[in-house]
């Protein structure tokens, strides 16, 4: 842990005093401690009677932190390990409610302590079924500066594998109840620019299942508009551009911060990780600005400790587009300890990070090979009205101050004042190549599109024509290498094969047979059910988009914004046994969206007895179930149905809402094998289900936690 390149570089930045600089580095030094985050998208504050479904029951933030709080910590608060006391976890000061936990335990202790040993399967499983998020402290920072409120249009221009994703996804959510979630207004569009980590982004989101989410895999820098109907004064509609509420650019960088859980970074760190990634770093943060709703919001992060990646980057794009600002954030998280940003920092190009230099001029003026210099540009250097940027604004979050990894955020948000009527190049480039329309003075409130049929249009998601109004001044970027790296093409993960989106009509007979034998009210939004395949048919997976959703995938061509997923799977084809009618069935992760429109009253009243008999096995008979529940599932016909138990616990009453599946003669339980043991476990205290007696589930867990654990340097999760 040691690297002459590394300190002789941040020594020569003044990124901690000369007193601080032993801290600084000992911390680095230090293991990581394991961090998690309890998912908090529900609201709730009745504990005296809750409704909950299987997936709801995991994602009630209060009751699970209430659980940790009261049952592990106390049962984990003295334990000695091989002589020594081991420290209990603990909550994070800065994080909201209490909700993020914190404990160093070295991995023996966790495999080889009992009481360890269950609060890790504990942590295993909930993690699993979505209600826990394994997550590095300072990783949970930038959404919380993002501010998402449910309506807002948000973009996550980097998101993969998607641990910010999940926490803004929470918040777009924070309108659900315990019974239900909601259907947000407002859209997360998630992107990567790698296939294969697009993909880990969409497993993990299905943790969280939103009819507000779609998935992307392009090029950030280069993203292209979005387009959305505008209803102009006169009444007619036209394409515009879908300007965004709130973006995170928690953009690609070299991860030094990370370098606690990283350890091969203090034997490969030198100077030049960070600069090559700067000119691609200024050019998502200015397509962010250019994508910007008037009074949006910005929050650009890394896990590099290294001023050009940081505060070089935020200084060429407010320098580029003049019309944002920093915001100072001061105020919020209080209890967070953090640093200002620098206002001077010294850019080099010497791989052993030995010499500095303070302007871009005296590195010009310098003895460096031409080849080197060519590989700066100006923007790595401050700039010389560095003050009146208040670079300061900047937060910089360093392992010895609360025990975390390194870390950089800033919030940028749009000055109205200094707009222009005048669109910039971008802009007119965008309008001349009939992905925007010239802006007009008269265009106004975007409610309905020429192209959705008028019984949708009271439906449609109003989006202000602002959007295509007033844009910053010209934001095409400045510097020689950065216009140079433009040309760069960023692997985009090639070709491009997914199953077009099709939304069927709401008359589909396999679309009604759904609604009418689940009981499914009227004011479910019909004609919002999607599917994949080439015929545009329901053939295995309906999926439910919100408004705002659907209107994007009718506006745009899904090839040309290489959308990968959009919405969530609410039903399945469950393939019915020989000479049986295949039908459709309600997924466990569908049921809290489809819940709030299936009339109570065919929901199947069920008991404790009952409920352990499913998680034990898997198709127990209708006859070994106790009455009444036997009689009322045997008058149901085959197929999907939903079941409530009225639980008790010591900490509280509640009703679970389950997805069964009536056969001839046996009932299943249609969750996941996770889902059904972290449920096991939950209302038990031990895994009951035959999975676990077949030994398998939390060996392969605890491997699936342990690769995640293992991520690159560019994850900061
Ligand atoms: C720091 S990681 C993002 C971590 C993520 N926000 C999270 O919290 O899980 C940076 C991501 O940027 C992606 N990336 C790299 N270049 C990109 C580009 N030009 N456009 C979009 N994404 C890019 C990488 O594939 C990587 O997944």
């Amino acid at each position: 842990m040691n690297n002459e390149r590394f300190f002789a570089y941040y020594k020569a930045q003044n990124i901690v005093s000369e007193a601080e600089w032993p801290a600084f580095v000992e911390a680095l030094r230090q293991h990581l401690p394991t961090t998690f985050r309890v998912a908090g998208s529900r609201q709730c504050d009745d504990f005296s009677y809750l409704l909950l479904v299987i997936h709801h029951l995991f994602r009630i933030a209060k009751t699970l932190n209430s659980m940790i709080k009261e049952l592990h910590v106390p049962s984990l608060s003295d334990v000695v390990f091989e002589g020594q006391k081991i420290p209990p976890p603990v909550q994070l000061p800065w994080y909201p409610d209490g909700l993020a936990w914190q404990f160093n335990v070295p991995k023996k202790v966790l495999r080889k302590s009992p009481e360890f040993k269950k609060f890790h399967s504990f942590l295993v499983f909930e993690t699993e079924v979505g209600n826990i998020s394994r997550q590095e402290a300072v990783s949970m920072l930038p959404p919380l500066f993002l501010d998402v409120e449910p309506h807002h249009k948000v973009m996550d221009m980097c998101a993969a594998p998607g641990s910010k994703t999940a926490q803004i996804l929470e918040a777009l959510h924070a309108q659900d109840t315990e019974t239900a979630t909601s259907i947000p207004s407002g859209l997360l569009l998630a992107n990567d620019s790698d296939n294969k980590r697009t993909h880990l982004l969409i497993h993990q989101s299905a943790r969280l299942p939103s009819p507000a989410l779609m998935v992307t895999n392009l090029d950030a820098s280069n993203y292209p508009s979005i387009k959305v109907p505008l209803l102009a004064k006169n009444g007619s509609s036209r394409l515009g551009q879908l300007l965004f509420d709130r973006i995170l650019c928690d953009v690609p960088c070299s991860g030094d911060g990370t370098i606690r859980k990283n350890m091969g970074i203090w034997k490969s760190w030198q100077p030049m990780d960070g600069n090559g990634l700067h000119a691609l770093q200024v050019r998502i943060l200015l397509r962010a600005m250019n994508l910007l709703e008037e009074d949006g919001l910005i929050v650009y992060s890394t896990c590099s400790l290294n001023p050009v990646e940081n505060e070089a980057v935020v200084a060429e794009a407010l320098k580029s587009n003049t019309a944002f600002e920093l915001v100072d954030v001061s105020s919020k998280l209080p209890h967070l300890d953090r640093r200002p940003g620098l206002t001077s920092w010294r850019a080099t190009a010497d791989r052993t990070g030995a010499t500095t230099f303070a302007t871009y001029e005296d590195f010009m003026k310098s003895s460096v090979d031409d080849s080197l210099k060519a590989k700066m540009s100006e923007g790595h250097w401050p700039p010389q009205d560095a003050e009146s940027l208040n670079l300061q604004r900047c937060m910089r979050i360093y392992p010895h101050l609360q025990d975390t990894g390194g870390f950089f955020v800033a919030v940028l948000k749009r000055t109205p004042k200094i707009h222009t009527s005048a669109p910039s190049k971008e802009r007119k480039r965008e309008a001349d190549a009939g992905d925007l329309p010239s802006e007009t003075p008269d265009a106004k409130r975007l409610k309905t599109s020429a192209e959705v049929p008028p019984d949708q249009e009271a439906r449609l998601p109003v989006v202000t024509a602002d959007s295509a109004g007033p844009v910053p001044v010209d934001t095409e970027l400045e510097t020689s290498t950065v216009k140079a790296n433009s040309k760069k093409k960023v692997k985009d993960g090639g070709s491009f094969k997914e199953n077009p989106y099709t939304f069927l009509s709401p008359d589909d007979p396999i679309l009604r047979s759904c609604i009418e034998r689940l009981h499914i009210t009227k004011d479910f939004p019909s004609s919002n059910v999607l599917v994949r395949n080439p015929e545009g048919e329901a053939a295995r997976s309906l999926y439910l988009a919100n408004d705002l959703v659907k209107t994007v995938i009718e506006s745009n061509n899904y090839e040309r914004i290489r959308l990968t997923a959009a919405g969530t799977k609410v039903f399945a084809k469950q393939e019915a046994g020989k000479g049986a009618e295949a039908q459709f069935r309600v997924l466990g992760e569908g049921l809290p969206v489809i819940i709030p429109f299936i009339d109570p009253a065919h929901i199947i009243v069920g008991d404790t007895a009952s409920l352990k008999t499913l998680v034990e096995s898997h198709y127990p008979l209708c006859s070994s179930f106790v009455e009444p529940f036997r009689s009322l599932v045997e008058a149901r016909p085959t197929g999907s149905h939903v079941v409530r138990f009225p639980l008790e616990t010591q900490s509280y009453v509640h009703d679970l809402l389950l997805p069964i599946w009536k056969s001839n003669v046996s009932v299943t339980l249609m969750i996941d094998k996770k889902a059904k043991s972290a449920l096991s476990l939950r209302l038990y205290g031990t895994d009951i289900t035959n999975t676990a007696q077949e030994g398998r589930l939390v060996a392969n867990l605890q491997q699936n936690v342990q690769e995640e654990e293992e991520g690159s340097p560019l994850e900061t999760m």
